[in-house]
Formats: structure tokens, sequence, C-alpha cells
């Protein structure tokens, strides 16, 4: 089962089914033909990737990757709760510079589908939060960019309070939206 985040129509909330039986559940996270059929989306996922947040109130993000490295992500909470956020970051895109997010828990199983040309980032909703997603593009660190997660053009509805948050350093003291460059040009 999947729908559209809004106020996006090209990124998905996807909820994988699960087989329940005595010992307990079963899903399949991710499968090819089961991803294209959900999306629509024809891509290459070239890693996998996870992180552990050991403090609720963490906020990684909002990170992208400039071409020729953007990536699209598909993102999913391994332990424990997370709010996840995606802004579009495409000039001359319909919903530029708006937000969206989810709440992506390893109990309700949900996944986020982030397509290239979003920024993106989240907050450690509980201790020891792990973050599991798969990426179609290859870690480029020169390519990397960031906006500022709190910046008050995107006026993001952050579900804690925003003066607990840990950041490192380069998040914290990152360029508004405004202010970066990140580079993508919404293509219709
Ligand atoms: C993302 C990444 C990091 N690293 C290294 C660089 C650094 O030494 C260490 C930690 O990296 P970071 O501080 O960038 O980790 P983090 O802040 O968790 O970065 C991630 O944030 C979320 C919101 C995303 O969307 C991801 O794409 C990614 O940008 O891991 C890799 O080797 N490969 C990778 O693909």
């Amino acid at each position: 089962m999947s729908e559209t985040l809004a106020p996006f129509f090209d990124a998905y909330v996807l909820e994988p089914a699960r087989h329940s039986d005595e010992r307990g559940w079963f899903s399949v996270t991710w499968s090819a033909d089961g991803f294209r059929q959900e999306t629509g989306v024809d891509t290459v996922f070239v890693q996998d990737n996870l992180s552990r947040s050991l403090k609720a109130g963490t906020v990684r993000g909002l990170h992208y990757q400039r071409e020729p490295h953007a990536q699209g992500k598909l993102v999913r909470c391994a332990r424990g709760a997370l709010y996840d956020v995606i802004v579009d970051i495409r000039e001359g895109s319909p919903t530029y510079g708006q937000w969206g997010g989810v709440e992506l828990t390893a109990e309700n199983g949900r996944q986020l589908w982030v397509p290239r040309g979003y920024a993106h980032g989240f907050v450690a909703l509980t201790d020891g939060t792990e973050i599991a997603y798969k990426v179609d593009g290859q870690y480029a660190r020169d390519l990397e960019g960031t906006v500022l997660w709190s910046d008050p053009d995107l006026a993001i509805d952050w579900p804690f309070d925003r003066s607990t948050a840990l950041l490192k350093a380069a998040d914290r003291e990152a360029p508004r939206l405004k202010d970066a460059s990140p580079g993508f040009v919404w293509k219709g």
C-alpha cells in the first residue's frame, strides 16, 4: 500500500504488508518489483545505510547531494521512532520550498520514498533510534549540501521541543534555503 506525502505528488509513504503468525510477523521491506509497482519509480539502489542516534532530539539534516551524484532515498525506521522531513529544493517546482513530514517507527513499519531534488532530515523521537535507508546514487562527500533544519522560511513544524535539539556543527551552521545553491531544476 502506498500514498503520496502531501503536499507532494512524487514522494510516497509505503506500508509493506506484515504476515503475522504465532511467532510474530514477516515483512518484505523492499523488492524491486514491489517498489516499482507501488511508486512507478524505476531506479537502481546502490547503497544501504544505517545510523543510530543515541539521544531523542537528535536532528540530522536537511541533507542532499548535488548532481551528478544526486540520491533518491527509501527511508525506514529500524529501531525506535523518528519524524522524517523532506523539502522540495528544485527551482521552478510547484512545491519548491515546501515541506512534508511523516512519523516512521519500527512499530508502524512505514517507509518514505524521497526523490532526487529533495533535502532530507529527521529528528529521533526516542533514545537509540535507528534509521535505515537505501540510496540510488553513490556517496560523494564533496557534493554534499545542507539546508538549515530550522530555516524560518521553511516553517517546519518539528514535533519536539526545538530548544533540546542535538546537531552536528555543520548542520547547526547550515545556510537557509535562500542562501544555498543546490542546483536542482524542476523538469516538469
Ligand atoms: C552519508 C555517508 C556518510 N559517510 C561518513 C561520513 C562521516 O564520516 C560519517 C557521518 O556522516 P554524516 O555526518 O554525513 O551522517 P548523517 O548526518 O547521518 O548523514 C545522513 O543524514 C541523513 C539525513 C541523510 O539524508 C543521509 O543522506 C545522510 O546525509 O559517515 C560515509 O562514509 N558514507 C555515506 O554514505
